[in-house]
């Protein structure tokens, strides 16, 4: 039986004007699924250049591929603008490309982007149970106060009594490669020993806790589950977070993975934190943010939040620290990195005529030009998180003739600005940390006076880095060992890669992971390591001595 509506229809296409109405009518319902499809969060920002070629429903997602950054970067070359707008799916995002733009915005606005965008996947899902890292809080009261206390924690005042961790933890360095390559011996891939040193020195800080193996099984968990969660944080890794619709696909193998992920985090955090809890009944424990927490009755913070500061502390430095310090030795492992590493040692003794001295007391004072600008130049040329942290306006920001509005999220082409040749001269693809130097007079290094941000690698503005002090100063310490005892030499077999884009294994991490290469350290002399080996047995001792109860 003919229903009354097809009934309508069918008259209506009879009807002399019928054709002409069922044309208007497809049409409108064509614009209404173009305007669904393509319908932002934030409308079109008018005199801001938008890239070509969005797609319906994706938008650029697309033609983004793995590696944003060096899409935004070619994107910024072919159409000439070094800020523009694009959509990832159902959200509009401005990209700033060059270092003077990426400065500007942070710097002039920085109380205008204070704000983070929340994710489904990351904050819906994974962060649900311990509350948001400070990175990846929007801002509030809450977030105030744990980068408050983050940053406290990180400063320079209080830097000081971290020594005995940096020297215990860059002494570890030194012992497990030399056992492992048999004194030099061997050809060995370094990162695994890079990691420990960056992890241990966050678990120290936040639970007085360390583990002593390269490959301690809580360890490689931290380490495996904290990579997992962050590459759920990318956006090609997750489309879910700009497609809403691919939420609801009946097997959803990511929201799967991310609740897994939550899991076996929730259970090494608490149990670092129960194991704090039982040093502090003990009488053994150690001082770290935990325990000091734990114990002030008086602390405003909640326990999530101090769940929260932990986490961003231990989740800031494991993946950025290596990253940078791994790729780093092995762009000076190279022939001409080894030119570096001469000039560098032969820095390191100017400054320190007995380097057995500045190993046993100043190796951490940062005063060798040479070195300072090999761990800038380390910072600026591998840009471990290529697109920094993705920022939202709070308020409007008046941008060149447009008004970028609230709730925007904004994001900051680090890659792109350290490797700006418009700032950084013709060489900003090059490794040369002599860019950070004045020629040498009378043979002595000095580092260029600075005018202000170096690099866009930390960020900067109101959510810039607060590790910044120390990422600098745990790679300037594991350097100042490594180059003063050993030459570093590649691998003919298995040579870093050392190109800015290349050397990234995961492109589409938030943070990059070196592909893997291995390196031999060829001893100085026989004397200084003797010496530190022997010396440093007796630190190990003291860290573990304490443990003993104190009744
Ligand atoms: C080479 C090492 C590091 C690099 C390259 C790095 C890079 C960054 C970047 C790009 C941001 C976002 C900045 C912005 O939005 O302007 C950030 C934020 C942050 N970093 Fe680092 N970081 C490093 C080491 C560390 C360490 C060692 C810690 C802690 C111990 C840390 C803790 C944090 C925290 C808590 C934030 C969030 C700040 C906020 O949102 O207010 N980072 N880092």
């Amino acid at each position: 039986m003919l229903r009354i509506s097809d009934y309508c229809v069918q008259r209506f296409a009879e009807a002399p004007w019928g054709h002409f109405l069922a044309a208007v009518c497809i049409l409108g319902l064509l614009l209404f699924l173009y305007k669904l499809t393509t319908h932002t969060d934030i409308p079109y920002i008018k005199n801001l250049p938008e890239i070509p070629y969005a797609l319906p429903i994706t938008g650029h997602l697309l033609a983004l591929g793995d590696d944003h950054a060096t899409v935004c970067e070619k994107w910024w070359r072919k159409y000439g603008h070094s800020v523009f707008q694009i959509r990832l799916g159902n959200t509009r995002a401005v990209v700033v490309n060059s270092f003077a733009d990426c400065k500007n915005i942070l710097v002039s606005n920085s109380q205008a982007l204070i704000d983070r965008p929340t994710l489904y996947t990351f904050h819906g899902v994974i962060s649900s149970t311990q509350g948001f890292t400070i990175g990846s809080s929007p801002w509030d009261d809450s977030c105030r106060s744990k980068r408050k206390a983050a940053s406290t924690t990180l400063s320079r005042s209080v830097m000081k009594t971290y020594l005995p961790m940096f020297d215990l933890e860059s002494y570890c360095i030194i012992r497990d490669l030399h056992r492992d390559t048999q004194a030099g011996a061997n050809f060995i891939s370094i990162r695994p020993y890079i990691q420990r040193y960056a992890l241990n020195t966050t678990l120290t800080l936040c639970y007085g806790i360390r583990m002593d193996e390269v490959y301690d099984e809580l360890l490689r968990e931290i380490l495996y589950v904290g990579s997992a969660i962050s590459l759920l944080r990318s956006a090609s890794e997750n489309l879910q977070d700009y497609i809403p619709m691919l939420r609801y696909l009946p097997k959803n193998e990511k929201t799967k993975r991310s609740k897994e992920l939550r899991a076996r985090r929730d259970r090494y955090l608490d149990l670092l934190l129960n194991k704090v809890r039982k040093m502090i009944k003990d009488g053994t424990d150690k001082p770290c943010i935990s325990a000091a927490i734990l114990k002030d009755k008086e602390t405003r913070l909640t326990g999530v939040e101090v769940g929260s500061i932990c986490l961003s502390l231990v989740s800031g430095g494991f993946e950025t620290i290596p990253g940078t310090l791994v790729s780093c030795i092995g762009s000076l492992s190279t022939l001409e990195g080894q030119i570096f590493q001469e000039r560098a040692y032969e820095d390191m003794k100017k400054c320190y005529p007995v380097l057995k001295e500045a190993w046993a007391n100043d190796f951490e004072k940062e005063d060798v030009p040479y070195l300072n600008a090999i761990v800038k130049e380390a910072g600026r040329y591998y840009t471990v998180s290529s697109m920094s942290l993705p920022r939202k306006t709070v308020t409007d920001i008046h941008w060149n003739g447009a008004v970028i509005p609230a709730k925007t999220m904004v994001l900051i082409n680090a890659q792109a600005g350290n490797h700006d040749a418009g700032h950084f001269g013709p060489d900003a693809g090059i490794f040369n940390p002599e860019r950070w130097l004045s020629p040498p007079e009378n043979g002595n290094w000095a580092e260029k006076p600075s005018h202000g941000l170096a690099h866009l690698s930390f960020g900067a503005g109101s959510r810039s880095c607060p590790g910044a002090i120390i990422a600098s100063k745990l790679i300037y310490s594991a350097l100042f060992r490594l180059l003063s005892l050993y030459k570093i030499e590649a691998s003919r077999k298995d040579p870093p890669n050392t190109g800015y884009v290349e050397y990234n294994a995961i492109k589409s991490a938030l943070v990059a992971i070196p592909r893997d290469f291995k390196v031999r350290l060829v001893p100085r002399g026989e004397q200084l390591p003797k010496y530190v080996l022997e010396a440093g047995k007796e630190r190990t001792r003291e860290f573990y001595k304490s443990e003993e109860p104190t009744g």
